[in-house]
């Protein structure tokens, strides 16, 4: 199959491809670019494979970054873009968090494709728009199926996360997992306790983001994955609740994690360990506390105006559809009257600043300081006090 025409993010770098080809070697563009231009969605990264070895790239550009030159990845500059450009490779074993053990470079594409995840992720484009198909990945993107390349045990061997990719892919684009690749899944799930947490949570997350992502999760759950995860073990039938809840788009981590915490029944320092052991950064962790505070709250028919502003006064969608996954009804009007009555919308609109604190309490500068904030932000927006310098400096003193 030729292409009709090529992406324009495929033109900008033909010049790579030709000064490649140029010097002798073969270069291609690869992967999820390609993946995701036939099937005519958006691409994100423009990746190219290439018969050269790293050093011969790095003599063919002026400016290049040796990005993971041992895996065979060299980054070129080119006008305002960069192109990560990785060396023909068979590979085995990823028990770090990116990059397999060992790698060795191959001159050969079909070498480069045959250790590649799925079909679908195993197509090549040349500078014509030839696509080179050795795997049958275009027969399975028309017919919707994620199927492992060669020996979906062996692949999975390799690289366990991939499991989880096949998962993904699935939830991503609405495909169904092929049937011997699913087996092995199921077969092979334990691997997936090898694999590096932060890997495994990048890869969790991005699963909520598709659109069937109640799919992808049943799946997850259904082929024994989530007992090789994190705090997983013994908790399928909570987690198959989410699994079977209404219907939502996940658009951000804190959504995902809090809707994941909430399913499991977890709230305060047990949540705040379960984000800790999935390796969640400390913003998101703040974030879903206060999600999960204030979806407890609307359960129980309370409204926190203190924690709507936490959240962000514009952020409060983000409840309202988490509430609705939990089938929790909440009353807009009477949030909306809270809101409007919050008389300030950020911290940096109080009318007192930390060295009018030090200077009041004759404290030495430090993270106290930040904690009066607080307490005096709080005061301000729950109205126990109202925003003038007079009042806070008095309210200051009998904190
Ligand atoms: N565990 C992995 C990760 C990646 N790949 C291969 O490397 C390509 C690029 O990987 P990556 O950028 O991580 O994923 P994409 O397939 O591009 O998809 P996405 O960006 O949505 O993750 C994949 O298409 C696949 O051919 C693989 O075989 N095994």
């Amino acid at each position: 199959m030729q292409l009709k025409q090529l992406p324009e993010d495929f033109q900008t770098a033909l010049p790579i491809l030709k000064m490649i080809e140029d010097a002798g070697f073969e270069a291609y563009f690869v992967g999820g670019s390609v993946r995701d231009h036939i099937l005519g969605l958006p691409i994100h990264d423009v990746d190219i494979a290439t018969s050269a070895y790293p050093e011969e790239i790095k003599n063919i550009f002026k400016r290049t970054i040796d990005t993971g030159i041992k895996h065979g990845t060299v980054t070129v500059l080119m006008n305002d873009n960069s192109y990560e450009i990785t060396t023909f490779r068979t590979e085995s074993g990823y028990q770090d968090f990116r990059r397999p053990d060992k790698v060795t470079f191959v001159r050969s594409l079909t070498d480069d494709l045959k250790r590649r995840d799925f079909t679908i992720n195993a197509l090549a484009v040349d500078h014509n728009g030839n696509v080179v198909d050795k795997f049958d990945g275009l027969a399975d993107l028309k017919n919707h199926l994620i199927k492992a390349v060669g020996v979906a045990e062996e692949r999975f061997h390799e690289d366990a996360l991939r499991m989880m990719r096949a998962v993904r892919f699935q939830a991503q684009l609405d495909f169904t997992i092929e049937g011997k690749t699913e087996q092995a899944i199921a077969d092979n799930a334990h691997l997936l306790s090898k694999i590096a947490v932060e890997r495994v949570h990048e890869e969790f997350v991005k699963m909520f983001y598709g659109q069937a992502w109640k799919t992808g999760f049943a799946d997850f759950l259904r082929l024994g994955l989530s007992e090789y995860c994190p705090d997983f073990q013994g908790q399928t039938a909570k987690l198959k609740k989410l699994a079977q809840a209404k219907n939502i788009v996940m658009n951000d981590e804190t959504m995902v994690w809090t809707a994941v915490g909430f399913s499991l029944g977890l709230s305060g320092e047990e949540l705040n360990q379960f984000l800790r052991d999935w390796k969640v950064s400390n913003k998101i962790r703040e974030d879903c506390q206060s999600t999960e505070k204030m979806l407890r709250d609307f359960q129980h028919k309370e409204i926190d105006v203190w924690q709507i502003y936490l959240l962000g006064v514009k952020n409060v969608s983000r409840v309202e559809s988490l509430c609705e996954l939990f089938d929790i009804t909440i009353d807009n009007k009477k949030i909306n009257e809270k809101v409007a009555k919050i008389p300030i919308k950020d911290s940096h609109a109080l009318k007192i600043t930390g060295k009018d604190i030090i200077d009041i309490l004759k404290i030495k500068p430090g993270p106290k300081i930040g904690e009066y904030m607080t307490s005096l932000e709080k005061a301000v927006v729950t109205q126990t006090v109202t925003n003038s310098y007079q009042d806070l400096a008095s309210y200051l003193l009998i904190l």
